[in-house]
């Protein structure tokens, strides 16, 4: 008899797994490889509290950076990424338009979380740097998650959230408000890999309730994506899809090309100039 079960955490070669009939259980890869990111599925051999995973089932969404030589995996199966920014200190648009673009390409929803809301002299400046995202339809929810982070909850029903958010924003923070106990297990696995940080630094899934569970994931720092072409860069800015292949060049770069559609679409304000700035720099160093 087989049995089937999720990947909560991963310590180095050793993963933590949720049977799907109740329990949990650690698991080995059988070959020397370990190809398993936080919220892949995988069948085991029976085992009583050890197991060697025996196979690997196909997945519905991968999130990963890369840069030129290598990938991380991020989380496997995720339905929806939360992106985590604060009124303070400030975040990276850029980083913000590349996780999106990662989302778009594996058709997850996305939500933006604004955190740090009672701080209210730094409420307006932040709202304004959402206000483009908000306008082309990405739910902006404000909260402040030292206090209650209920606000979200209703968003991530149904959902394999993965969050998302800069060193500081708060993500910490926020898990413990939704996950009682959360603080004990990433503790866990940093003691177990490297010494006992106090910043998350390996992805772990947790379940809210019957059909909600969402990844930590380690804070953003950077996101590359050297894995996607040039025309998965452009669909994953959502309000360029209208424009595309309507340029005079079909290979139009959006720079200098006369006739751009994109380029046009910025003059006459349907596409936001940071948006079409962020675009380029990711095209031209994804
Ligand atoms: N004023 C205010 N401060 C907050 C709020 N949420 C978090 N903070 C503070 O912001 C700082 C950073 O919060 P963390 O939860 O550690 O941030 P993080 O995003 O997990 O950062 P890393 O652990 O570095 O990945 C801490 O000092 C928190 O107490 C909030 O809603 N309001
Ligand atoms: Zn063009």
């Amino acid at each position: 008899m087989k049995v089937v079960g999720t990947i909560v955490a991963a310590f180095g070669r050793h993963y933590e797994i949720e049977l799907d009939r109740g329990g949990r259980l650690t698991g080995f890869p059988r070959g020397k490889k370990s190809p398993y990111a936080c919220g892949d599925r995988v069948e085991l051999a029976p085992g009583d509290d050890q197991a060697q995973i025996m196979a690997h089932l196909p997945r519905s969404s991968l999130l990963y950076r890369s840069d030129e030589y290598r990938q991380k995996l991020i989380a496997a199966n995720a339905t929806q990424l939360v992106l985590v920014v604060a009124t303070e200190p400030a975040f990276s648009e850029e980083l913000l338009d590349r996780a999106l673009v990662a989302a778009e390409h594996d058709e997850l929803s996305v939500v933006f979380v604004l955190n740090k809301c009672d701080l209210k002299d730094r409420l307006p400046a932040a709202r304004a740097v959402l206000a483009p995202y908000a306008a082309l339809g990405y739910p902006v929810v404000e909260l402040c998650a030292l206090d209650d982070a209920s606000a979200l909850r209703p968003h991530l029903a149904g959902h394999l959230s993965i969050l998302m958010g800069q060193s500081g924003m708060g993500k910490s923070t926020l898990i413990n408000a939704l996950v009682p106990g959360a603080a004990a297990a990433t503790r866990e696995i940093s003691e177990a890999l490297d010494s006992g940080k106090h910043t998350t630094t390996h992805a772990r899934l947790y379940r809210l309730d019957t059909d909600s569970r969402l990844i930590d994931s380690p804070g953003l720092q950077e996101f590359g994506l050297a894995h996607l072409g040039q025309h998965e860069i452009e669909t994953g800015f959502r309000e360029f899809r209208p424009y595309l292949g309507l340029c005079r060049f079909r290979d139009c770069h959006h720079q200098a090309e006369p006739d751009c559609a994109l380029k046009n679409a910025v003059t006459a304000g349907a596409i936001a100039t940071r948006r079409m700035g962020s675009f380029l720099r990711i095209s031209q160093h994804r």
